[in-house]
């Protein structure tokens, strides 16, 4: 699978070390930044990740913040994105099997390394389970669609 990651200044040590996790594991990142600590917006970092998954088709994405709580909001904005703000090994797995979530977000000031290790294993790891959540999803798609 092709991962595109971005972060913000609050998110930016972990998003190395995602980096990293996602690499061992065989799949493709493609890292849309920061490139440093220094201060930026995350709408803006959400947005290049939200936009290459949707052009990308069949890509995921990750971001993080500092609660993960902007990055979500600001991906969900844009049309065809099912951003999934998660906290642990369960949200995760979840975001995937029910919501077809298509990119993870997360906190680096809420969650340490070996939950967020989790979060990757889950999120990497879940097929989504279609059946009774497929028409649900639509419904979701359709809200976005209806503005
Ligand atoms: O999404 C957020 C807040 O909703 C993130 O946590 C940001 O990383 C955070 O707002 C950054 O705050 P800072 O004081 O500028 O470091």
């Amino acid at each position: 699978m092709k991962y595109y990651i971005g972060s913000d200044h609050a998110g930016f040590a972990v998003k190395g070390l995602v980096v990293e996790m996602l690499k061992e594991r065989g799949h493709e990142v493609v890292d849309l930044g920061p490139e440093s600590d220094a201060r930026v917006d995350y709408p803006d970092y959400a947005e290049k990740v939200a936009r290459a998954v949707v052009e990308d088709a069949g890509t995921h994405g990750i971001l993080i913040c500092g609660t993960g709580i902007g990055m979500s909001i600001a991906a969900n904005k844009v049309d065809g994105i099912r951003a999934a703000h998660c906290h642990d090994y369960y949200t995760a797995q979840m975001a995937r099997a029910h919501n077809d979530a298509n990119i993870l977000c997360f906190g680096e000031r809420v969650s340490g390394p070996g939950v967020i290790e989790s979060m990757i294993d889950a999120f990497t790891a879940t097929e989504f389970e279609g059946g009774r959540h497929a028409g649900r999803v639509e419904k979701i798609m359709a809200l976005q669609k209806s503005h």
